[in-house]
């Protein structure tokens, strides 16, 4: 059942990695052609104007001629406008609406009618004709005429075909008082989206982009199926296909070992207890006054014949597993036989965590009992982290009632997640374990430094007394010292270790606190 439920899981997480891949790759192509397109728009709608500067320059220069026959003069004065123009291809002079004269052909033997009716007035310039073929050019290639006064000018139209995109993918047009006349390219593409300038309109099918010169009226509009973006990068799209789906696979087989993994993990934590692979190791608590040892924390290890896994790992693991009580008593039980096969101090304080969830009369009563042999040799203080259950009226009670008994209580990692200083007189504790995040930097002008003089001033005030936790160097100790915290425990005074190493700690820093221990002279 779980093994289908992880094939599941492995192979939702490998397509949503895929999904997740696709649509950023989407993402990158959309963004390409919107680069793209915005250029090619961009140059479409400066080519018209460039276009209108030519023909508006040669019509302007002719008819300043003031010329109202087509003799040689007029002819020459064509002929060099034409020369001189960009975009132009021929240029011709008309009376009442009849061809006369052109550049190519001279004077005509036949004049020729004219259209009247132009395609579009661009009122303060000349009047144009769009897609006009005209029988002594070209019939086949139709082409754009303006006329002002006397003269017309045809434009030569295969210019257009420097943009780099297929005409059929694009449109000019020209948008005066949103009246609309197409110009060059495919008719129906502009869109005539509202607002000037850069405007886009992207859809799964389509990607659609329009650029105005608002006030000269002249627009560009490019538009292209995804079918048409993709077959353009169909190498890029192979490829990116391609690593989609290996990265997809590969995501899908990680993810099945790491769920293999975490399973088989859960499976040893779970079995960790009967088969002894829990062990504890031993950090000292110093007195920062004398820098004596004073107690010990007592940590879990886990270990087994597939290696080891770590307490961030297995303590949540336990937790979900609800096996905090029969770990917290493994774990109690065996370390308070280890120590007490050492003459330690009187008094010598051993800390243990408490899982707060396992607060209750039943469970501490059974702790009790079992430290009954112990409680009058060793301070056995219970380390609780604050969450809601320790604010409750019964978790209260409880603990005044351990305190009653003789254990000593702190509250935990002091400065992270629940715990909060104004609810510090409402605990019922002997301790404060200021978290490591606030000694990590005390010694520069960080938070630390600021919160922990005020939290030891805090706890001093209901009667509790601070353990520094996570001292690694001298500078933080006597920053400490300084504010008057009274205990610590850290790297820089001994990391946790097995019993035969700390008991050599113990004995090494501070010989004269241990009266004659019977098995420190073995290890010695
Ligand atoms: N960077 C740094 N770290 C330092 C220093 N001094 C001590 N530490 C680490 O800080 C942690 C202190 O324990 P904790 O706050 O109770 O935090 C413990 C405790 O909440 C939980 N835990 C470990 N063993 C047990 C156990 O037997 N029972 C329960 N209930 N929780 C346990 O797991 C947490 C992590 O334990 P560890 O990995 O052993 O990590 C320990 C210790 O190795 C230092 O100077 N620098």
């Amino acid at each position: 059942m779980s093994t289908t439920r992880d094939t599941i899981i492995a192979a939702a997480t490998g397509v949503s990695i895929g999904m997740i891949l696709l649509l950023i790759s989407a993402g990158l192509i959309s963004f390409h052609e919107h680069k793209y397109q915005s250029q090619i728009v961009n140059q479409i709608t400066k080519f018209q104007y460039q276009v209108v500067q030519d023909v508006g320059e040669a019509l302007t220069t002719l008819n300043a001629l003031k010329v109202k026959t087509c003799d040689t003069k007029t002819l020459s004065a064509m002929q060099h406008a034409l020369f001189t123009s960009r975009f132009l291809k021929q240029i011709g002079f008309s009376q009442n609406n009849q061809l006369i004269c052109t550049t190519s052909q001279g004077l005509l033997a036949e004049p020729i009618s004219l259209k009247t009716q132009p395609t579009f007035d661009t009122f303060r310039g000349p009047k144009i004709w769009v897609d006009e073929t005209l029988p002594w050019i070209d019939k086949t290639v139709p082409v754009l005429i303006a006329q002002m006064g006397h003269f017309n000018v045809v434009v030569d139209r295969t210019y257009t075909s420097i943009f780099d995109i297929p005409e059929s993918n694009w449109q000019a047009v020209h948008r005066i008082k949103g009246n609309v006349s197409h110009v060059y390219g495919q008719k129906n593409i502009f869109e005539n989206l509202s607002g000037d300038n850069f405007q886009q309109k992207v859809s799964w099918e389509r990607h659609y982009s329009q650029y105005c010169l608002a006030k000269l009226g002249y627009c560009g509009a490019v538009s292209r199926t995804t079918r048409q973006i993709l077959s353009e990068h169909y190498r890029l799209t192979s490829i990116l296909l391609l690593l989609v789906c290996a990265i997809s696979y590969i995501t899908r087989g990680c993810a099945a070992r790491f769920i293999r993994s975490r399973r088989r993990s859960i499976s040893r934590v779970k079995q960790g207890i009967g088969k002894k692979s829990y062990y504890n190791v031993f950090q000292p608590i110093v007195n920062l006054c004398n820098e004596q040892i004073i107690g010990c924390e007592v940590l879990s290890r886990f270990k087994d014949s597939k290696g080891e896994i770590y307490p961030n790992e297995f303590i949540p693991m336990i937790k979900k597993l609800n096996l905090t009580w029969p770990f917290t008593l493994h774990m109690y039980q065996s370390a308070l036989k280890q120590l007490s096969r050492y003459e330690l101090p009187a008094g010598f304080k051993i800390g243990f965590n408490i899982f707060p969830e396992d607060l209750d009369q039943e469970k501490m009563h059974q702790l009790y009992a079992i430290s009954a042999p112990y409680i009058s040799r060793f301070n056995i203080n219970l380390e609780l982290i604050e969450d809601e259950v320790l604010n409750t009226a019964d978790a209260k009670a409880i603990l005044t009632d351990l305190r009653n008994l003789g254990f000593s209580v702190s509250i935990d990692d002091f400065g992270t997640g629940y715990s909060n200083l104004s609810h510090l007189n409402r605990l019922s504790s002997d301790f404060l374990k200021i978290d490591r995040s606030f000694i990590y930097d005390i010694e520069s002008t960080s938070l630390g430094s600021i919160l922990v003089p005020q939290i030891h001033t805090m706890a001093k005030k209901v009667g509790m007394r601070c353990i520094a936790e996570g001292i690694e160097n001298r500078a933080q100790l006597e920053q400490l010292k300084s504010i008057g915290v009274e205990f610590g425990q850290g790297w820089y005074f001994g990391k946790p270790a097995i019993l035969n190493q700390f008991i050599k700690t113990v004995k090494e820093k501070q010989n004269q606190w241990i009266a004659q221990p019977r098995r420190i002279l073995n290890i010695a």
